[in-house]
């Protein structure tokens, strides 16, 4: 297992790619995904509690940009188990010397990459292909009404998304602008 830094958007202290040292035989391959003492040795303290799925036919569908505000902040590690994303992460972390800036992955079943996205982050995807299924494994118990969100196309960020979405939820939609 290796970390490394999201290839696209800005260097942000936090955020890190997690790549899995697959064993390849005649069979196909055997790799592991997570496992907290490996993750631990890179660096990053993460005990996630729930995993879920957001399945996503359509190619450009896009998701976000979500986070939980204050003590209901979500910790969240992201992996493409079907189809490929453009993943993205934004940081609202109060202080942080890199507030507001964006750094960004491509997670895809193929690559077998996952994106962790600390607590304090600002968070969402485009899809990059048709039938995507995203598995998320969050650090906290989900517990309604605490969601929050921006657009995601708002000026205060100027994320640098590879294509137009062509699907986008009404709430996400409909966002205000962040200020
Ligand atoms: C996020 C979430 C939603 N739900 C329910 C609430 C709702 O009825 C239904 C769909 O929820 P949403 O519309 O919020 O799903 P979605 O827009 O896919 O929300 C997700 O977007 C990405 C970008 C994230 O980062 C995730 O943390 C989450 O916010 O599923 C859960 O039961 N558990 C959960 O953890």
């Amino acid at each position: 297992m290796e970390r490394r830094l999201p290839e696209f958007g800005s260097t942000i202290d936090g955020p890190a790619v997690i790549v899995p040292t697959p064993h390849e035989d005649e069979r196909g391959l055997f790799a592991r995904l997570f496992c907290p003492n490996e993750v631990a040795d890179l660096g990053i303290a993460f005990q996630p509690v729930q995993t879920s799925v957001s399945r996503n036919p359509m190619r450009r569908t896009l998701r976000g940009m979500h986070y939980q505000p204050g003590e209901w902040a979500e910790g969240k590690l992201i992996r493409a188990a079907r189809g490929s994303i453009y993943d993205v992460a934004v940081d609202l972390r109060d202080g942080s010397p890199t507030y507001l800036k964006w750094c960004a992955t491509i997670l895809s079943a193929d690559n077998l990459a996952s994106f962790y996205i600390p607590r304090g982050f600002l968070h969402g995807f485009l899809t990059l292909e048709p039938d995507t299924d995203v598995v998320y494994e969050i650090d906290r118990m989900f517990e309604r009404g605490h969601g929050a969100g921006f657009r995601w196309n708002d000026p205060a960020f100027s994320i640098n998304w590879p294509e137009a979405p062509s699907l986008i939820g009404e709430r996400d939609r409909n966002y205000t602008d962040f200020s």
